[in-house]
């Protein structure tokens, strides 16, 4: 489903993602854990074809990133930066409005909106205009504008920062009714709590780069430590003090 190979991505001299090899497949809820400029941004725009990388490849859903962006871009939804909702658009009407971006039918958008309100228990925000709605009701309508062509990736960047205790609440069981054997969730994060929650596998990134990829329970037994926030600081730690080793283990 997600398949990344070696990928880089430069910006000017800068090396925002060095080598990045990961996979995951569908039916899992896949977490890229890291601090602020680890990288996740700029690994989930590329690989939504937002941006181009600067070396190595990915295929999401069978499609090349580069070579197929059309078709990659026809497999995901993403749910990354600012909401970008229209204050005067009810939830209907702007689940509508992107339904005919990706060329639905009339027929096939009724379906998908009757689906997405079952799923996610939309209600009354489809006939309310989002001018008027909460932080937590906004960020549901844009999960939803994401799936309306019912695609077979989600990528969530950062998708809970900044909201409210509730709205957050809210996404989080969002992503945990559409974790489905036929999606592939990616759900970047640098909060803990929620990669216990809600992933299957975890990659811990920093610095551009992979440190790590497991579950949360490997991860901590692994490192020896007691939870994944230490694990994570010990992975963090053993890359900054001491590369050249790191290095060598790696080769050997
Ligand atoms: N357009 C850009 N030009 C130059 N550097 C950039 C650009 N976008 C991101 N960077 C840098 O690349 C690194 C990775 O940024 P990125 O936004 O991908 O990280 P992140 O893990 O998503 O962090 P955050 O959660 O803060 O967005 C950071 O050092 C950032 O400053």
């Amino acid at each position: 489903m997600l398949k990344i190979n070696q990928l880089g991505k430069t910006y000017g001299d800068f090396q925002a993602l060095k080598s990045v090899t990961l996979e995951a497949s569908s039916g899992e809820v896949f977490g890229l854990l890291g601090a602020n400029g680890a990288g996740k941004t700029t690994l989930l725009r590329t690989l939504a074809t937002l941006l181009s990388p600067t070396s190595g490849s990915a295929s999401v859903n069978g499609f090349d990133i580069v070579r197929q962006a059309q078709q990659v871009r026809a497999s995901i939804g993403l749910v990354s930066g600012g909401m970008g909702l229209h204050d005067r658009l009810t939830g209907r009407e702007t689940l509508k409005y992107f339904a005919s971006l990706y060329g639905l039918s009339a027929g096939r958008t009724e379906e998908r909106i009757e689906t997405l309100n079952q799923q996610l228990d939309l209600k009354d925000l489809l006939d309310i205009r989002a001018g008027g709605f909460s932080t937590g009701m906004k960020q549901k309508i844009v999960v939803a504008r994401a799936l309306v062509h019912d695609p077979p990736v989600l990528l969530l960047d950062e998708a809970a920062s900044g909201l409210d205790v509730l709205a957050r609440r809210t996404l989080l069981d969002l992503v945990t009714a559409l974790h489905s054997q036929e999606r592939l969730i990616v759900y970047s994060t640098h909060v803990m709590s929620e990669v216990e929650e809600l992933c299957d596998r975890v990659a811990v990134i920093s610095g551009g780069e992979v440190l790590k990829v497991g579950t949360v329970n490997e991860l901590v037994q692994d490192s020896g430590e007691s939870n994944l926030e230490r694990a994570f600081f010990r992975l963090l730690s053993e890359q900054k003090l001491l590369p050249a080793q790191k290095k060598g283990v790696v080769r050997g």
